[in-house]
């Protein structure tokens, strides 16, 4: 049941941010903030990020056009003119001028002195981003589902193309699609390993056991990392033989196990001391996401840890952002929601954990991180 606060109860707070609405909701406000240099810094600055809400669906598409064009590949060694990058692209000299400048206004290319193109940082980043490049072309299908978003909110349909797209989700993955997903997951996952790992190191840990693994990417650099970390990894049957495929004969063979099942249905494998669920349990509802933590809880020795990384909701501005993204993917995908670590902390509770605690990532649009013990 939902209260509506009364006035009277407001905190100051509260009463502030509703007299600061008052005022700039005011076009007049707004017209004589104009006039004063640190109030038209700000007006400027709001607007600026308003037309940058508002023009989203655009810049995306000028993004996934210069991806599918292979557009920044071209620009890693040399500046180059329009019609070098017509010819590269192959678009007439007109579109790919417009296309050159929408991307300029977003920040993927910049001008060099003498009037050619370069990258500028977004662009940059992009040449070295498989994992980004990827999600970038795979949004055709989460963005059809999105099309008509209170339609989606109000009835949403029991399958759409993300959730055919990620099937696993409900546990049925065969052979042939647990190579094709895992390998965008494999490519999506390098920054995310960075930062649970940067914030949460191995050393004090004998035995890593990465449940929902994929095709091992986790392991294999918590392994190169701590040379005497034993891994083992528990995924769907399908893709956990990919994941055995994939590490048979590397490196790191001798000290890493495979096991294939279902943490809704399955025992989990006892040995480990650290249980890790790394972008898992956001794909996840809150009774499955129940069940998942109950099985790894039941599978714990009294000390050991869990980790959870994945993208999570809060309050610095990545995980704001990260929060208005996933919370609308997974409605797309009809599985799934994205959490703060409180949310997570009462599931941990709930499903018997204890010692809860937050870790600090260094970019939560990246990944959050919570742990917790049996
Ligand atoms: C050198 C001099 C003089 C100055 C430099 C100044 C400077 C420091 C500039 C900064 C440059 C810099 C280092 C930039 C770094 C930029 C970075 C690291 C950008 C990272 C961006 C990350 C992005 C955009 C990540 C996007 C991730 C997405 C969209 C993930 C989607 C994942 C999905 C949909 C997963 C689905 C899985 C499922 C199904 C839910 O389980
Ligand atoms: C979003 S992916 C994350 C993979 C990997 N941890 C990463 O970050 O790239 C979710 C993983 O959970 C696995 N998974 C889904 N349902 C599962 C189940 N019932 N039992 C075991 N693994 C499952 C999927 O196969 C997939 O590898």
């Amino acid at each position: 049941m939902s209260r509506k606060a009364t006035p009277s109860r407001a905190s100051l707070s509260d009463r502030i941010r509703t007299w600061r609405n008052r005022m700039i909701a005011d076009p007049a406000f707004r017209r004589r903030a104009r006039n004063w240099p640190i109030l038209r810094r700000i007006t400027n600055k709001r607007a600026n990020e308003l037309f940058a809400l508002t023009a989203g669906f655009v810049n995306s598409q000028v993004l996934l056009a210069c991806v599918e064009l292979d557009l920044f590949a071209a620009l890693e060694d040399d500046p180059k003119d329009t019609a070098a990058l017509a010819r590269h692209v192959r678009l007439p000299g007109d579109a790919a001028d417009r296309l050159l400048r929408a991307a300029e206004g977003i920040g993927l290319v910049a001008r060099t002195s003498d009037g050619r193109w370069t990258l500028d940082d977004h662009g940059a980043v992009l040449t070295q981003s498989p994992g980004i490049t990827a999600m970038i072309r795979h949004h055709g299908a989460v963005y059809r589902d999105l099309a008509d978003p209170v339609a989606l909110l109000r009835d949403p349909p029991a399958e759409t193309e993300t959730s055919r797209f990620w099937s696993y989700v409900g546990g049925t993955v065969g052979a042939e699609d647990g190579a094709a997903y895992s390998e965008l997951m494999r490519i999506s996952q390098d920054m995310v390993i960075e930062e649970v790992l940067d914030a949460y190191p191995m050393d004090r840990h004998r035995h890593l056991l990465d449940v929902g693994g994929g095709s091992g990417a986790f392991v294999t650099v918590a392994g190169n990392r701590w040379p005497s970390l034993e891994l083992s990894l528990f995924d769907l049957p399908a893709v956990a033989e990919t994941a055995r495929q994939r590490l048979a004969n590397g490196p790191l063979s001798g000290r890493l196990t495979v096991h294939g099942g279902s943490f809704l249905d399955d025992a989990l494998p006892r040995d480990a001391d650290c249980y890790a669920l790394i972008r898992v349990l956001y794909d996840h509802d809150d009774a499955a996401a129940l069940r998942i933590l109950s099985a790894i809880h039941e599978a714990m020795e009294d000390g050991d840890t869990l980790i959870i990384g994945e993208p999570m909701a809060g309050d610095a501005s990545g995980a704001r952002q990260v929060a208005a993204y996933f919370t609308f993917y997974l409605m797309a995908m009809r599985s799934g929601r994205c959490r703060a670590p409180d949310d997570i902390f009462a599931l941990l509770q709930a499903a018997g954990f204890r010692h809860m605690r937050q870790h600090r990532t260094r970019m939560p649009v990246v990944a959050g991180l919570v742990s917790a013990r049996k």
